[in-house]
């Protein structure tokens, strides 16, 4: 029997006496054909449930034992044992609004090594009195970290923090990666992946599903795509910040998942703010409306979660409407690009755009349904 033992270095101590157990095995156990399911204990052992990964410094990041028996030339099998690999330990994070500042506390929170940057130096305060590292540039934060995430507000943003003056691209390199999250077009996204590869280091884009509050829990979900190594390497760290994620393979098709879920969404909000104008007009409790709404089929949490401020003009931000109209226009864009027809998203985007040219575009994307009152149909037909 040959054996082959693979050894990672840079390592926790924990997980060096799990390689010293290991090796024990293995000297103990060549004979034993329980050998796999012995190690495999053992990585059970170290970690023995899912959410005991949050409170290490470093998650399991690889775990792979295989008899590669039938690859062997040689009769007799042999064993491979892929010590787990820690994730990148140091973490840039870059864009601290509403969702960076949570996504990046969860991290820092679960002890892992977090450098910041925001374009307003001011949002990185909180972070680094919790302990976070600040460096002055995207650039200072590629060179200093490991894998570096970006949630900016918009494909400018995105493409100037990423490869602008400064921007992330002169500190990437090999053995780094590059991670956004932000919800960008299919091309801005391809740019960015073109200007990060260029310097050998890894692209993965992924946008989240999930507002402030998901971000919050870490509970967001995340829609994946490019380096298929990188999303294997950042994946405890998508796992702390959420509750889901999904990877769909070439660079484009994460932003095009997103896109397609917010335009949905978008339209849902234009259509719910209509039925609770409607239902307040005939004479009913708008009140009554979200509650029988909840109760069916057509039940989705922002209806309860935003009708009861809305019918009170009130928009707390979770998603502001800008962003709601960007995702619409450019979802409008990868619709026109493939000649599929979408009237009625197309009919929300204008709604968002009146509220947008009524300053609401900071304000929750719910606010919307200001663009129905009659105060604005007015002013628009004038
Ligand atoms: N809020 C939500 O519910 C969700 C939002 N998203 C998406 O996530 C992204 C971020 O959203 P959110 O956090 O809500 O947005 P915010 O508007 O709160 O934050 C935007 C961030 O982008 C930065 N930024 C804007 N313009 C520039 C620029 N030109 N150069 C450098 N930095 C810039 C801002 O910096 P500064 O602080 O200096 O302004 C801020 O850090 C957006 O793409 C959005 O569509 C996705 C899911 C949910
Ligand atoms: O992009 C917004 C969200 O709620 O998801």
């Amino acid at each position: 029997m040959s054996v082959c033992l693979i050894i990672q270095h840079n390592i926790t101590t924990e997980q060096r006496e799990l390689q010293m157990r290991l090796c024990f095995k293995l000297q103990s156990s060549l004979s034993s054909s329980s050998l796999v399911a012995d190690m495999a204990m053992s990585m059970r052992f170290l970690y023995p449930s899912p959410s005991s990964f949050h409170h290490h410094r470093f998650s399991p990041h690889t775990i792979a034992i295989s008899n590669a028996a039938a690859s062997s030339s040689s009769s007799s099998p042999q064993v491979a044992a892929v010590i787990p690999t820690p994730p990148p330990s140091r973490v840039g994070f870059l864009g601290l609004g509403i969702m960076g500042t949570p996504m990046a506390l969860n991290l820092i929170n679960s002890g892992v090594d977090v450098t910041v940057w925001n374009r307003t130096k001011s949002k990185c305060e909180p972070l680094i009195n919790l302990g976070a590292k600040y460096k002055s540039s995207p650039e200072e934060v590629a060179a200093s970290c490991d894998v570096t995430f970006a949630m900016l507000a918009d494909p400018q943003s995105a493409a100037d923090v990423a490869f602008g003056k400064q921007g992330a691209a002169n500190g990437m390199g090999p053995g780094k990666g590059y991670v956004d999250v932000s919800t960008v077009d299919g091309e801005t996204s391809k740019l960015i992946n073109g200007h990060i590869k260029s310097t050998g280091a890894l692209f993965l884009e992924a946008p989240v599903s999930g507002s402030k509050k998901p971000a919050e829990d870490g509970q967001l979900i995340f829609l994946t795509a490019g380096d298929k190594d990188l999303y294997e390497t950042v994946s405890p760290f998508l796992d702390i910040m959420g509750k889901s994620k999904f990877y769909l393979g070439d660079v484009g098709n994460g932003a095009a998942m997103k896109l397609v879920v917010n335009m949905i969404m978008g339209s849902m909000m234009a259509s719910f703010s209509e039925g609770l104008l409607l239902s307040e007009k005939v004479g009913l409790d708008p009140k009554v409306l979200v509650e029988v709404v909840s109760q069916g089929a057509i039940n989705a949490p922002m209806y309860s979660t935003k009708g009861p401020s809305m019918i009170q003009s009130l928009y707390p931000t979770a998603f502001p409407l800008k962003h709601q109209q960007k995702d619409l226009r450019l979802a409008l864009g990868l619709a026109e690009s493939v000649s599929q027809p979408t009237p009625i998203a197309a009919a929300a985007n204008e709604l968002y755009k009146v509220a947008k040219s009524h300053g609401l575009s900071d304000q929750d994307f719910s606010a919307v349904i200001e663009s129905l009152k009659s105060k604005f149909q007015k002013s628009e037909n004038q």
